[in-house]
């Protein structure tokens, strides 16, 4: 045992990308460590630690474990930054040259924070996309241990740049979108081009966002192991491919739902652990209360997503015309470009007083298990994914950027469990899509979607994959102090 002698616990720093769908998985993760005794000292920017505090009991909820912090830093953004859309990869300079070196300073100038009742940080867990922890924990001779928040299948599509460079399929002159991928081991004969991470698709092999994502995903191997919030049930034949590369992975995953059955069996307080950064409107659930079993579509895109006013009347038309019950998320700062001065067409407003109900943001964990709701038209955030994934309710996938154009192939191609309409937004498409998924082919897809949903619960049940592999995690991380 070292100096700290052999009463004080493992001291994690838990450091998430500062936006939503990353600090949920990670918050999840946090609890998850709590539980088995660790201290853990959670980094999470100032932006986001102001929006956890306005809108979620966090603080309340982490009071019950002494060994929990939160350390708040910029993300170098002015307050008014929009953090969405487009605008969302000003942060990754920002981090880099702003967050970075405050986040060294930090560290060595709160020596690594330790004090009487904690010891110096032992591990680091950083999100993989923050290159920079890897450099500070490698310079200082911490342990590293990388937390992806996407899923392995576009992790590996991300990782396999180089070689989908090298072999001319993201080049200058470009291929056609329908061309299937060669590239990718564990993917051929159903990945299109139109399904890689989105940041492939582009003119010039030199365009800063794909060069950054390949570098960052490349250098997560430096870590001693990375942890992946996925089951062996789903992904387990894409994460052998990785492990080739990062011998040591844990498959900890769904987190969320890990975290609520790791609660259940302590016989603590269950209830969901929420990292809004919105306020959730409650009462959306009473009127899901009022709403027949599985006959309301769940409508949302995430927390980076926006559209145009036009994209929003698509949908809008199309689920109208659907004539399917909805209940859908529009974002306060969801929608961008036109003036704003059209009128909503009155059979909108009617159709939607008469079926819909829209809401700003939503407890979506609670919505999506809610017994009225039979499917998610979602944008494929990974989070959003396995959330609809543990409860069974099949998607129709409208991915917006990054990862999610990878994830909406899996559901549709790889687990049939749901429509993938991406590169689209008529209302027409939209309308056959919910009929199809609601209607006309429901039975087949709530099949497929409770018998995944059944894999995702018994891997995080006792002697399942992800409760066996988290169990190795924290042992891995006791030997460190030892
Ligand atoms: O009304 C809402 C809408 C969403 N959520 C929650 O917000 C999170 C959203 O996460 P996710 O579905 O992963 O989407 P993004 O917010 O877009 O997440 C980013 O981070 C993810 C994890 O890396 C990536 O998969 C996405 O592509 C990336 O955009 C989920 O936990 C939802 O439950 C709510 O609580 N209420
Ligand atoms: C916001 C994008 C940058 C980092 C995220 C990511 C990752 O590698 O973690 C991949 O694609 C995007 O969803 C995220």
């Amino acid at each position: 045992m070292d100096s700290q002698g052999a009463t004080q616990p493992p001291h994690v720093l838990i450091f998430p990308v500062p936006i939503q769908g990353h600090v949920n998985s990670m918050l999840k993760l946090a609890e998850l460590l709590c539980l088995s005794g660790f201290d853990i000292t959670f980094m999470v920017s100032d932006f986001s630690h102001s929006r956890l505090l306005k809108h979620t009991t966090v603080v309340s909820r982490f009071k019950q474990y002494p060994g929990f912090r939160f350390q708040s830093i910029t993300d170098g953004l002015p307050d008014d930054h929009p953090r969405a859309g487009e605008q969302l990869m000003d942060m990754a300079p920002s981090i880099k040259n702003k967050t970075a070196p405050l986040f060294k300073q930090m560290m060595v100038e709160k020596n690594l924070f330790a004090s009487e009742s904690r010891r110096p940080i032992t591990c680091i867990i950083a999100d993989g996309a923050l290159p920079f922890a890897g450099d500070f924990a490698e310079e200082k001779g911490i342990p590293l241990i990388y937390f992806r928040t996407i899923s392995a299948c576009s992790f590996w599509a991300f990782f396999r740049i180089p070689e989908l460079i090298e072999a001319g399929e993201i080049s200058d002159e470009g291929i056609g979108m329908d061309q299937l991928v060669k590239s990718i081991p564990g993917m051929k004969g159903f990945l299109r081009f139109r399904d890689l991470p989105s940041f492939c698709r582009v003119n010039d092999i030199y365009e800063p966002n794909l060069q950054l994502m390949k570098s960052v995903t490349r250098q997560t191997t430096r870590a001693q192991a990375a942890i992946f919030n996925t089951f062996e049930d789903l992904e387990g034949s894409i994460v052998s491919h990785i492990r080739k590369h990062i011998p040591k992975i844990f498959t900890i995953g769904p987190n969320h739902s890990h975290l609520n059955s790791r609660l259940a069996e302590k016989k603590a307080d269950n209830s969901i652990l929420s990292g809004s950064f919105w306020a959730e409107d409650r009462i959306c659930l009473d009127w899901l209360n009022a709403q027949p079993p599985k006959s309301v579509i769940y409508v949302s895109f995430g927390s980076i997503t926006v559209v145009t006013r036009e994209q929003l009347l698509e949908f809008w038309h199309g689920l109208v015309n659907s004539g399917q019950r909805f209940l859908w998320v529009m974002r306060p700062d969801s929608i961008v470009g036109e003036d704003g001065k059209n009128q909503t067409p009155i059979e909108l407003e009617e159709g939607t007083k008469a079926r819909g109900y829209m809401v700003g943001w939503a407890p979506q964990e609670e919505v999506l298990n809610h017994e009225a709701v039979g499917g998610f038209l979602t944008h494929s955030g990974w989070n959003s994914t396995l959330e609809s994934i543990v409860v069974g309710v099949p998607m129709i996938c409208w991915p917006y950027f990054g990862d999610q154009t990878t994830n909406s192939r899996f559901v549709s191609e790889v687990w049939k469990i749901g429509l993938d309409i991406k590169d689209t937004c008529d209302r027409e498409i939209i309308e056959k899509a919910v009929r199809e998924l609601m209607e006309e082919r429901q039975d087949e897809f709530l099949e497929r979607s409770e018998n995944m949903a059944k894999l995702a619960r018994k891997a995080v049940s006792e002697g399942g994959s992800s409760h066996c592999n988290l169990n190795a995690l924290i042992d891995y991380i006791n030997t460190m102090i030892i």
